[in-house]
Formats: structure tokens, C-alpha cells, sequence
């Protein structure tokens, strides 16, 4: 089984999963000095609408958290989507064991405590989320940094009131809060943007990556609590204190920025 140490983790990948030696492979450092501010972006704005939920399922799958949202009554679209709609899917986040790492994506190499993925998928092309995944616009990420501070989040501490009941792979609860993913994003709605790749095997290349430039804050608390999840189905202990991928070659991909 995959996973993110010397011996099943993102340098051996490639043996199992091919897609994951490809050239569009997420995630990339966002080398901000060759962001093209892309007037198009500016015009058609990245838009979005989510409903409030309660009673969210989320499960421990071995490798984090993962919280299942498919509303079908979200949408985003414009900005890089051109004129198809994606629905959200699920929530996750990938952190790692001390808060001087623990993003995916990187910024002029500075990695930041963690990440937020908010994983959406094409609805006006495709019929499901598993088919979407097999195209190349098939999936749109929305990336959102955490930075530690004082202050927790309080829709990050929904999540983690949970965790203590998913402790073990495979273990599922219900949240019992009311969650608006629209709380998970920043106030400046400044993004990068790429084609890339799932984060996390098979690394499909079918994801339109959309990185938000404004960390939110959480606190050492909420992320030590991520770090207590065990990555075994049974007494074995084996906590998740990483799941990060490291950046991929970025190669010869557009990266484009907007200020909203
Ligand atoms: N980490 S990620 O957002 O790129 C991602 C999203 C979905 C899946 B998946 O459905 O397997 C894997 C990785
Ligand atoms: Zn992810």
C-alpha cells in the first residue's frame, strides 16, 4: 500500500502508479516571479456557491481525513473553468509533522503548515466524479494554505471534535455541525492557477489547480490533533503525521495568476 514513507512514498510511486512519473504532476513550488497575471482570468471571475451541510460523513482513510460533501446544488465556475460548471465532492487536508512543512503546493519554496483541498468535479462534461477523474478537465482543486496563529479555526474545530472518533483506517462518523465550506476560504480570493494532477495516487492528470494566495490560520493545537490519526486499521500505531507530497517539475505548464 502507498503511503509517505522511504519505502512506499512519493519517490517510488511511479513503480505502482505510472500516471505519477507524468508531465503535468501536482504539486508544483509556485515560482511567483513567473506567474502571468492573465487578463483573461481577471475577466471571467472564479465564482462559487455552496450550501451549508450538517451531518457530514467523515472517514479516516489511512492517509488523513476526508470529508464527503457532494452538493449537488454547489457550483463553481469561470476564472481557468471556462464554461463548465464543477461540483464539490469532498474536503481533505494534508499536513505534515511539524508546522514548518506540510502544504503540497510550495510558494518561491517556502512550504506553509498545511493545505486544505477542496475537490470538485466537471458536471457539464461528465456523469460522475470517477469518470471525470480520467480527463484532462475533469476535476477542479481549490488549494487553501494554513498558517499557525493564535486564533483556531472554527470550522477546522468541527473537523477535528471529530477525530478522536476516526481514529483507526476505515472508521467513519457523522459531523453534527453545520458546515459552509465557503468558511475554509480566505477573505483576498488572489489564486495561482495550473493543470496538474491528484496529489495522491493513481496521480490522474485531470485537475485544474486552483491555489488561493492567502493563507487561512489554524492553530499548533488543531494540527497536532490531525497528527493523532492512525494510519492502521487495528491496535498497531502508526500516526499520520505527514501526508504531503513534495513539488513536481512544473516543466513547461502556464502558470497564471489572478488578483481578484
Ligand atoms: N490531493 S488531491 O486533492 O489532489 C486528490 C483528490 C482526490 C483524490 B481521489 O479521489 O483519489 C486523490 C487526490
Ligand atoms: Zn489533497
Amino acid at each position: 500500500e502507498w503511503g509517505y514513507s522511504p519505502t512506499n512514498g512519493p519517490d517510488v510511486w511511479a513503480r505502482l502508479f505510472p500516471q505519477a512519473g507524468g508531465a503535468r504532476q501536482s504539486p508544483v513550488d509556485i515560482c511567483t516571479s513567473i506567474a502571468s497575471s492573465d487578463s483573461n482570468l481577471e475577466m471571467k471571475k472564479l465564482t462559487f456557491a455552496y450550501e451549508s451541510q450538517s451531518d457530514l460523513r467523515i472517514l479516516n482513510t489511512g492517509h488523513g481525513w476526508k470529508v464527503e460533501a457532494p452538493q449537488s446544488g454547489s457550483r463553481l465556475e469561470g476564472g481557468p473553468l471556462g464554461e463548465d460548471i464543477y461540483q464539490l465532492e469532498q474536503f481533505h487536508c494534508h499536513w505534515g509533522e511539524t508546522s514548518a512543512e506540510g502544504s503540497e503546493h510550495t510558494v518561491d519554496g517556502r512550504a506553509y503548515a498545511g493545505e486544505l483541498h477542496l475537490v470538485h468535479w466537471n458536471t457539464t462534461k461528465y456523469q460522475s466524479f470517477a469518470e471525470a477523474a480520467q480527463h484532462p478537465d475533469g476535476l477542479a482543486v481549490l488549494g487553501v494554505f494554513f498558517d499557525v496563529g493564535n486564533e483556531s479555526n472554527d470550522e477546522i474545530e468541527k473537523i477535528v471534535s471529530t477525530l478522536s472518533e476516526i481514529k483507526f483506517k476505515g472508521q467513519f462518523t457523522d459531523i453534527p455541525d453545520v458546515i459552509d465550506p465557503t468558511t475554509f476560504l480566505p477573505s483576498g480570493l488572489g489564486y495561482w492557477t495550473y493543470l496538474g494532477s491528484l496529489t495522491t495516487p493513481p496521480c490522474n492528470e485531470c485537475v485544474i489547480w486552483i491555489v488561493y494566495k492567502e493563507p487561512i490560520t489554524v492553530t499548533e493545537e488543531q494540527l497536532v490533533q490531525f497528527r493523532c490519526l492512525s494510519a492502521c486499521s487495528g491496535e498497531a500505531e502508526e500516526f499520520i503525521v505527514k501526508n504531503y507530497r513534495p513539488p513536481q517539475p512544473l516543466g513547461n505548464r502556464a502558470l497564471r495568476e489572478c488578483n481578484a
